[in-house]
């Protein structure tokens, strides 16, 4: 049984021998907006939204809870979660991936020359997307958070910590590789939390879980919770937990995620490959008394924006009615919606870049809108590929998808379009799930090897480009011009 702990949903999956899905169940939770730009999610909202879907699955699958070979969790990386050791109270909310309120503390770092080191030792940007700034945050800004941190009595965790405690009744405080590479303060080459980081963000070391490996038994989930003791064996970050769910174990072989946020991931077995244009360094799995290391560019918003046409502007009704309305125009009526809501991340990794709908004539209409959002997502993924591909040294023969978006068959061609690369869709989409199913079920013996699982990997569909030079050009020069005037918008100082 995976759980998959998403940004905007909790869900829960059972899968068979053969890696395909049997019973799944997925819950929305309320996305916390305190102040433009910021981000937060109650992590009892989390908890109890995950907890809910595993019970509801193993309920209509009439499955005993005796009988699931081992649970894998996959979650939502970065996002922070501080509580009391003895009460099980978070301090405050969990501040999400996406917020940016410790842009300054970043800026501060970076003019002090972290940037390079950042980088060398934990493959991370110095950037408000990972914990370590929002730790320190939280112990800053908390009364009494940090003599409480530093006495011992508070627990750090990134989202799978924080559902192993629960899930074990407070016995495992720990995390795997994948999720600690997240953190800007774990050395990704020593596989240790960084001294020196911690004492520059000021973060006791008493507070933080301990690393293990992604497919290792980590302990047994609480009897009280589902009348069983089912072994927790799985622990991974959702776009490192989605490569492995296809199977690229091999160096070179990439995956793209489409979910809130858009992730390219291209694994480099057990090297580590230091980039050179944006992209992170980052842990992919540990197996096996083994690392593996991957490269990763990444999107704050993808069908975030959907979400946004959905809820905020009320122009659409759900997200499937997006497909519809992309072919019911032929272009976009040249314009560009740049999804900066959060900023930008690779290869910019600028925080004061804000969205913006750029080139908007009489003639636009709610289609060419809606078509634009899709499209926006499309060319953040060829600007990574062109990074990766730099970095790599490696072309592309064809690019695995997955993710709650792909279902959107308009996005998928229009990616292979601007790409100039196929794009293929598995069978089997959930893959960020099955990812941590398959690392679970290989630490319990359910599966046998990696090699085993390629064979379940099955093709639905194959996306091939059709699209002229000339037109790719031109259209990808735009975006590029686009791109160019929704960076920087804020001004730190007036903020
Ligand atoms: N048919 C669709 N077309 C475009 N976007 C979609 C479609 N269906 C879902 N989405 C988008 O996919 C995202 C959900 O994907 P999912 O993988 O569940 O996300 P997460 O794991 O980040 O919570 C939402 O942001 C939603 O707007
Ligand atoms: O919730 P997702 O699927 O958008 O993934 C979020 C990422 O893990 C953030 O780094």
């Amino acid at each position: 049984m995976a759980l998959d702990q998403g940004t905007t949903s909790s869900r829960s999956i059972i899968f068979n021998k053969n890696g395909r899905p049997i019973e799944s169940l997925n819950r929305e939770f309320e996305q916390i907006y305190p102040k433009p730009g910021w981000v937060e999610h109650r992590a009892l909202d989390i908890w109890n939204s995950q907890i809910e879907t595993a019970m509801s699955v193993l309920q209509t699958s009439r499955i005993d809870p005796h009988d699931i070979a081992a649970i894998g969790i996959t979650n939502q990386r970065e996002t922070t979660v501080i509580w009391d050791k003895e009460t099980g109270e978070p301090i405050m909310n969990a501040i999400c991936w996406q917020c940016r309120r410790t842009a300054d503390i970043c800026d501060d770092m970076n003019a002090r020359g972290w940037g390079p080191k950042v980088r060398e030792k934990t493959g991370d940007v110095c950037d408000a997307y990972f914990s370590g700034t929002k730790i320190k945050w939280m112990l800053d800004n908390v009364p009494g958070a940090r003599e409480r941190a530093e006495k011992g009595e508070l627990l750090f965790g990134t989202v799978d910590t924080w559902l192993m405690w629960k899930l074990s009744g407070g016995k495992i405080h720990a995390t795997d590789y994948s999720n600690a590479s997240r953190t800007m303060i774990f050395n990704i080459h020593t596989l240790d939390w960084d001294d020196e980081l911690l004492a520059e963000l000021n973060i006791p070391r008493i507070m933080l879980p301990e690393v293990k490996p992604s497919s290792y038994i980590y302990g047994m989930t609480d009897p009280k919770i589902f009348g069983a003791e089912v072994p927790i064996a799985g622990c991974i970050g959702d776009q490192q937990a989605a490569l492995f769910g296809q199977t690229c174990f091999e160096e070179g072989e990439s995956k793209a995620t489409y979910g809130t946020g858009a992730f390219l991931m291209m694994t480099t077995g057990t090297k580590s490959v230091e980039s050179k244009n944006g992209l992170l360094t980052t842990i992919a799995w540990g197996i096996n008394d083994k690392v593996y290391y991957c490269l990763e560019g990444n999107t704050f918003v993808a069908g975030a924006t959907v979400q946004w046409l959905r809820d905020e502007l009320k122009l659409i009704g759900s997200a499937q009615e997006t497909e519809e309305l992309c072919n019911s125009v032929k272009d976009t009526n040249g314009i560009y919606l740049v999804p900066a809501f959060v900023g930008l991340a690779t290869p910019y990794w600028d925080p004061y870049a804000r969205a913006s709908i750029q080139g908007i004539t009489r003639g636009v209409n709610k289609a060419h809108l809606v078509r634009a959002a899709i499209e926006g997502q499309c060319f953040q993924i060829k600007e990574i590929l062109d990074a990766m591909v730099t970095d790599g040294g490696i072309q592309l023969k064809e690019m695995k998808c997955d993710g709650g978006a792909i279902k959107n068959n308009f996005l998928l061609q229009f990616q292979s379009d601007i790409l100039n690369v196929p794009v293929v869709r598995p069978v089997v989409t959930e893959l960020t799930a099955l990812g941590t199913a398959y690392l679970a079920g290989l630490a319990v013996g359910y599966w046998g090897s990696m090699e085993e699982l390629k064979d379940d990997w099955a093709l639905d569909r194959k996306f091939t480009p059709n699209m002229t030079e000339e037109y790719r050009a031109k259209i990808y020069k735009g975006w590029k011009k686009a791109v160019q005037r929704s960076l920087q918008w804020i001004d730190p100082e007036e903020e």
